[in-house]
């Protein structure tokens, strides 16, 4: 998608700061998030991607600044409109982040129970339509999570995620560990969920494989803030060290190399 300047975000920060004891992670942060865009949201390690996500996502409170998601505020919300928001998003962690005593329908199923006077058997369907959607097969719903291939569990907390028919995704890395036809399978996913249902994807990630293939936008993690956000094509020009040997190296000469294959073929 093309993002129109004049669109309201359906998250947006304003000068956040995230710390852990002295250990300040983010100071000043500001970003905005467009409904129906996927962001890929990129930086060096420990510049606090997965934190920032955690923050947005409610699972930790920052120190100061303004948090929005769908119109609510964040931090001032009360405890109904807190539950009623986190309805509206789901969230994929790295290792899919399973209960390992439930088998992956039963994962699935665990947000929907937070919905009052859902039928048993329509949440099983809701369910199971959730894992073939996250293209698992249809046996998957009744295997262990121990059971699962790595990429498999990933797709299964996928499917957790979109439980709830969500408008918003936070993924944590989801390409990690997948081997590179996996990781391009789940990129594709990802793009035709993002489009037909019209879901707004926050994607931490430090695939640039990932970040060609999928992403509208990029926002880049450094200084304790969001230093820049654009598409693919801004980031190539962007002056800073990190940003341009991020998107200058031979990692990305070669994700480059690919895209561009693929355009061809
Ligand atoms: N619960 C916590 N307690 C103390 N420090 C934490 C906690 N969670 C994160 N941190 C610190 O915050 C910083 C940012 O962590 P975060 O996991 O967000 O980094 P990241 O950018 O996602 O890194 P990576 O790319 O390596 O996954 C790190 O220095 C980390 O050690």
């Amino acid at each position: 998608m093309t993002v129109a300047p004049e669109q309201d975000p359906v998250i947006r920060l304003r000068g956040i700061r995230t710390q852990f004891g002295s250990h300040v992670v983010h100071d000043g942060l500001d970003l905005d998030v467009y409904r129906g865009e996927i962001l890929g949201v990129v930086g060096g390690s420990g510049t606090g991607k997965s934190v920032l996500l955690r923050a947005i996502a409610g699972l930790l409170r920052p120190a100061e600044g303004e948090i929005e998601v769908l119109g609510t505020n964040v931090r001032e919300a009360g405890e109904a409109e807190r539950a009623a928001l986190e309805r509206r998003w789901g969230v994929m962690f790295q290792d899919g982040a399973l209960f390992s005593s439930l088998n992956v329908r039963e994962n699935v199923e665990v947000p929907m129970r937070a919905v009052e006077g859902l039928d048993p058997a329509l949440r099983r369907a809701m369910a199971d339509l959730k894992i073939s959607m996250s293209g698992l097969p249809y046996l998957a719903g009744d295997k262990y999570p121990s059971e699962l291939s790595g990429g498999m569990r990933k797709r299964a907390g996928l499917a957790r995620a979109l439980a709830l028919d969500p408008e918003i995704v936070f993924l944590d890395e989801p390409t990690a560990g997948l081997d590179p036809i996996g990781a391009a399978d789940f990129d594709t996913l990802i793009r035709q969920l993002s489009d037909t249902m019209g879901l707004t994807v926050f994607l931490v990630t430090h695939d640039l494989d990932t970040l060609h293939a999928i992403c509208d936008r990029i926002a880049v993690l450094a200084e304790k803030k969001v230093l820049v956000t654009g598409t693919m094509d801004e980031m190539l020009k962007v002056d800073h060290p990190w940003v341009h040997d991020y998107f200058h190296g031979p990692r990305a000469r070669a994700a480059l190399a690919a895209k561009d294959a693929q355009k061809e073929g």
